[in-house]
């Protein structure tokens, strides 16, 4: 029938698609769309998400940076010290940034922040669309409550430090005066995922002030296989090691941006994956 044809369409046009578009400037959604001429098939908007999704995770090796700079951060340390850190950045879009960090975070953060949050088996199923533990976010979460976090030096550094990069990667203002808690979230089995979405509102129209705008993720454990970070409609597919915060924004001028803001946890092959999760709201609320 139709929904067959358009979805094997959709998938062979994905695929075909994100092999090309490692090269600069290709559209990989205006690509696909073009090519199944979607929406001829009257597919739901949803099933062209995951069929770009799905092309995405399975692209061959990952993406390559667009360039790269060095980021000059200084946190305040505990004993009041300025503490000036130059990180490596690599750049793998321009607007709304998408931005990897190098070597952000120690080992020994990291595990600190795990104990903190009272370790793996700790966490609970992680909830999409009011559903725990459904088809569309399988892994397992728990937040981090902000007293909790700055009751440790080690981890409020951590936190000011990944204020002050957002701020500098996005450009944008953020409230860090009363931040979101640190999300920590595990991937442990295998086909765990995070299907395409967005963690603002991305709706295309004006920005309101003080909602979310950006989002940073610090990868604590990789997978040996799976697991990227994917951004759907442009086929960015991020390879971070342990201890990388990946910095991205949603605001194109003073318009939550759309298809560009979507992004997926590609299902993990092999291996396990723990990251903490910052989301920033705008300063003016
Ligand atoms: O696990 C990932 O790579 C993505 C996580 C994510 O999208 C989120 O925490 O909002
Ligand atoms: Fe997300």
């Amino acid at each position: 029938n139709d929904l067959t044809r358009g979805l094997a369409a959709l998938g062979s046009a994905a695929e075909n698609c994100a092999t090309r578009a490692g090269a600069a400037g290709l559209d990989f959604a205006r690509c696909v769309q073009d090519a199944a001429s979607y929406p001829n098939f009257l597919l739901p908007r949803p099933l062209f998400d995951e069929a770009l999704r799905n092309a995405s995770c399975r692209l061959p090796g990952a993406s390559r940076a667009l360039r790269r700079h060095t980021l000059d951060i200084s946190a305040g340390g505990s004993d009041c010290s300025e503490q000036a850190r130059r990180l490596d950045v690599e750049v793998f879009r321009e607007h709304p940034p998408v931005a990897l960090i190098k070597g952000f975070a120690p080992n020994a953060t990291c595990a600190r922040l795990l104990l903190v949050a009272g370790g793996l088996d700790s966490l609970s199923p992680a909830v999409a669309r009011g559903v725990a533990g459904g088809f569309y976010r399988r892994s397992s979460s728990k937040n981090v409550a902000n007293h909790e976090l700055d009751a440790h030096p080690a981890l409020q550094s951590l936190r000011a430090e990944m204020f002050l990069a957002a701020k500098q990667l996005t450009g944008y203002s953020l409230n860090s005066t009363s931040p979101e808690p640190l999300n920590i979230a595990a991937y442990r089995n295998p086909g765990d995922e995070y299907r395409p979405h967005c963690d603002g509102r991305c709706s295309g129209d004006r920005h309101r002030p003080g909602e979310r705008v950006a989002t940073s993720i610090l990868y604590c454990q990789v997978p040996t296989e799976g697991g990227h970070t994917t951004f759907t409609h442009d086929a960015l597919k991020i390879a971070p090691s342990e201890g990388d915060l990946l910095v991205f924004g949603y605001l194109i001028g003073q318009t939550m941006a759309r298809g560009e803001a979507e992004h997926s946890a590609c299902p993990v092959l092999a291996g396990g994956k723990w990251i903490a999760t910052q989301w920033y709201a705008e300063e003016n609320g």
